[in-house]
């Protein structure tokens, strides 16, 4: 596999997944600055897209000693956690996503039936009021570890499409999309041991992992009258001294391994698997169709026209912070795939983004 990143570095077959992780490093801090971030991994099929995510040990418990063969995915997630553990304690709360686009349908992977068995559930994609996009009722768990983050990635990839084709034994039949949000409180409201609920992108309410701060939270909810979210000239309740802090700051990490594209003819595949490559075609093309549009700056840009590209508008169309990894093949037999795959790349480095906008922690009065 080599790698051509959008910052026009190239990365040989001999390079070290660590080698590889470098390029992505300083966009966990970034994440961590109030950024949102979002890394791709596009190329044909067979190209090492899954090996620079995921890396060989995918379904393997995580040790130490694997860390040579992680992927990018991994590696993140000890790199947030590392740097989090650099934060005062019980600051960041991060939750883990794993969404699988397949056939043009979305399925939340973590969601589990009546027997807590994994069972990839359909669900849709909407916009949202604010114009964002968003996947309804997905599952989010909170993590404390990357071990966790790579217990809950693992146990669900088995339900990930595969099959067999003529170019890869193993080759994924979807886009594969894991999602690390975290949420972090300002200094201030950690140093006053504040408990709010937060309040998720989503509507639904969350609360902080801690034991501590969930008990908290959960006898504050009791005596509702005494909410800052009521108005303090409807409260009976004695007022606190009114202080300023900031609200929970959230940003998402989304993490996409694709599923490669491929020519029919050379792939050979036949029956259902020809209408999956289709999808995954038709859906690599609403892709580039975007970024297209994006780089001419038209008024409509057809996020719409695939469950993926819906999906990814927040993070190709808005502020993130974008990183696309080109897996091609070093082999002169697919040198019509390279230079698609190398077209892909040249067309997104053409796109006319707003610079990465830094998300700012409300100001709240208290
Ligand atoms: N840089 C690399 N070093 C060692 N092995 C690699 C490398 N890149 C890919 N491979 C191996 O090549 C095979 C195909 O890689 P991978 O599954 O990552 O391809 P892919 O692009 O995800 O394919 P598909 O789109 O069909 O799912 C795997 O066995 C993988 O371990």
């Amino acid at each position: 596999t080599t790698i051509y990143d959008l910052t026009g570095r190239v990365h040989g077959p001999e390079d070290t997944q660590d080698a590889v992780f470098e390029e992505v490093r300083p966009l966990l801090t970034s994440l961590l600055d109030g950024y949102n971030v979002c890394i791709v991994a596009y190329g044909q099929t067979g190209s090492g897209k899954t090996h620079t995510m995921i890396g060989s040990l995918a379904e393997e418990p995580v040790n130490p000693e694997d860390a040579p063969l992680q992927g990018i995915i991994p590696k993140a997630a000890a790199e947030l956690f590392r740097l989090i553990s650099e934060k005062p304690a019980e600051s960041h709360v991060v939750e883990v996503s794993v969404v699988e686009v397949y056939n043009n349908e979305v399925f939340d992977l973590l969601s589990r039936d009546s027997e807590g068995a994994a069972v990839g559930t359909k669900r849709d994609v909407i916009t949202t009021s604010t114009g964002t996009s968003e996947v309804t009722s997905l599952t989010y768990e909170m993590v404390q570890s990357p071990a966790e983050v790579m217990q809950h990635i693992s146990s669900v990839l088995h339900l990930r499409a595969r099959s067999s084709t003529l170019i890869h034994r193993d080759s994924s039949r979807s886009h594969l999309i894991v999602t690390l949000t975290v949420t972090s409180k300002s200094p201030s409201a950690v140093a006053l041991g504040e408990t709010d609920r937060l309040v998720s992108p989503r509507g639904s309410q969350k609360e902080w992992w801690s034991p501590r701060c969930r008990r908290a939270t959960v006898s504050r909810a009791a005596s509702p009258a005494c909410s800052p979210y009521h108005s303090p000239s409807h409260s009976p309740c004695p007022s606190p001294r009114p202080s300023i802090t900031q609200a929970p700051m959230r940003t998402k990490l989304q993490l996409v391994d694709l599923a490669g594209s491929e020519c029919v003819g050379v792939s050979g595949v036949t029956g259902p698997a020809l209408w999956e490559t289709s999808c995954i075609n038709r859906s690599l093309s609403a892709l580039s169709d975007v970024l297209g549009a994006l780089a001419e700056q038209r008024p409509h840009v057809p996020f719409r026209n695939s469950k993926l590209t819906h999906l990814l508008q927040d993070s190709i169309g808005g502020d993130a912070k974008l990183l696309v990894m080109l897996c091609v093949s070093p082999s002169q037999r697919f040198l019509t795939e390279t230079l698609q795959t190398l077209g892909f790349g040249a067309r997104a480095r053409q796109v006319h983004r707003p610079p990465p906008r830094r998300k700012n922690a409300a100001l709240k009065l208290k």
